[in-house]
């Protein structure tokens, strides 16, 4: 069978199929960051590299599933609500079942790269003014309809093929101390958390990581809410962060969070954006590794919890970077760079050699 890809643990995912709707997502680099293990401070910091899957974000792994079931299910439709990465997961997988795709998007608030994807595959964009939250009720609604298939992470199996990323951790590296994740609607850390629970509950492994979910600060209704000691979150009507991933006030999966949180004693930070740009640089100009904001928001995070003293320094780290930079390439208005004007080839190797 399958060679590569999230399919090749098709033992583990809940549905049959001979034929199902995959581009070869999964399989991604899980990737040693050496000098970011020093600021870190911990024994080994790994980024698992999810900007490498079809479309540049984790989506694809649960779009393989969803888009595999509508497909069965008759719905002539999917309709997705998005920050931008479901979106372009979803018009890219929906058009290779031929299913057209409906998109709820916050108007002005998508990245460039996944607009770009989302029209270059075709799909029906509906712009909303309001926010993600208002999208996703839009979603909600019309997914009661018979005729449109529901994409939105309320969709468990979207969650089941996002713990997939466990499975491949641990393949390679076995169960980690912790596994830190960028948090919007809370899906992706709640089904990572689920890959590692199975894993021990099959025998395959006898420990479990402890997750941290990591929030942006103007955006952090559950990660603000659980350093208050509160028990839910504080759900917020104008939620901020230049991180437009996960720019979500109301995040449907928080519960499910919460308890991986809780479950595997780990924790939930807040971290700003000017961490998160920070974090975007360090990745990019010490590892090579081109993140958008909300995927550098776990380096920034791992980078938060070191200062506050939650590692012991001999631990191993995973940090999921949830999406590649080039979905965001307004973003590097924040990273200059030399940038030199030649005029000529004279000009140009006098001006190269002048900036050596
Ligand atoms: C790069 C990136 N990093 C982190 C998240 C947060 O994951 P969840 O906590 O599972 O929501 C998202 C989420 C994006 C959407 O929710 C959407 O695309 O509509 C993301 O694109």
């Amino acid at each position: 069978s399958r060679i590569y890809g999230i399919w090749r643990f098709k033992e583990f995912l809940p549905i049959k199929t001979s034929n199902p709707i995959t581009m070869g997502e999964g399989s991604t680099p899980l990737v040693r960051v050496e000098k970011l293990e020093k600021l870190i401070g911990v024994r080994r910091v790994y980024v698992k590299f999810e900007g490498a899957n079809p479309t540049g974000s984790f989506k694809d792994r649960g779009m393989s599933l969803a888009i595999t079931l509508a497909r069965e299910s008759g719905s002539k439709a999917v309709v997705a609500a998005s920050t931008g990465n479901t979106a372009a997961s979803a018009a890219a997988y929906a058009s290779r079942a031929s299913l057209l795709t409906f998109l709820l998007l916050p108007r002005g608030k998508v990245a460039l790269g996944k607009m770009a994807q989302s029209i270059l595959h075709g799909a029906i964009i509906v712009e909303i003014e309001g926010n993600f939250d208002d999208a996703l009720e839009t979603a909600r609604r019309l997914a009661q309809r018979e005729e449109f298939y529901p994409l939105n992470s309320f969709n468990p199996w979207r969650l089941e093929g996002q713990k997939t990323l466990a499975y491949e951790v641990f393949e390679e590296i076995g169960v980690p101390d912790h596994v830190v994740v960028p948090v919007g609607n809370a899906g992706n850390i709640s089904a990572i958390w689920k890959g590692f629970k199975e894993l021990k509950n099959w025998g395959y492994s006898d420990t479990l990581p402890r997750m941290a979910g990591i929030q942006a600060e103007g955006s952090s209704p559950i990660a603000s809410a659980f350093k208050l000691g509160l028990d839910a979150p504080l759900f917020t009507e104008n939620p901020e962060t230049l991180a437009t991933a996960i720019r979500i006030g109301k995040p449907v999966n928080w519960f499910k969070a919460w308890k991986a949180v809780t479950e595997s004693s780990g924790t939930f930070e807040v971290v700003s954006d000017s961490d998160i740009i920070r974090a975007q640089r360090l990745l990019a100009r010490e590892e090579g590794i081109a993140a958008e904001p909300a995927g550098a928001a776990s380096i920034a995070g791992a980078i938060k919890l070191a200062q506050n003293g939650y590692f012991n320094g001999d631990e191993t780290v995973v940090c999921v970077v949830t999406g590649h930079g080039l979905k965001d390439p307004d973003s590097v208005k924040f990273h200059p760079t030399t940038r030199l004007r030649a005029m000529s080839v004279d000009d140009a190797i006098e001006k190269v050699i002048k900036s050596l």
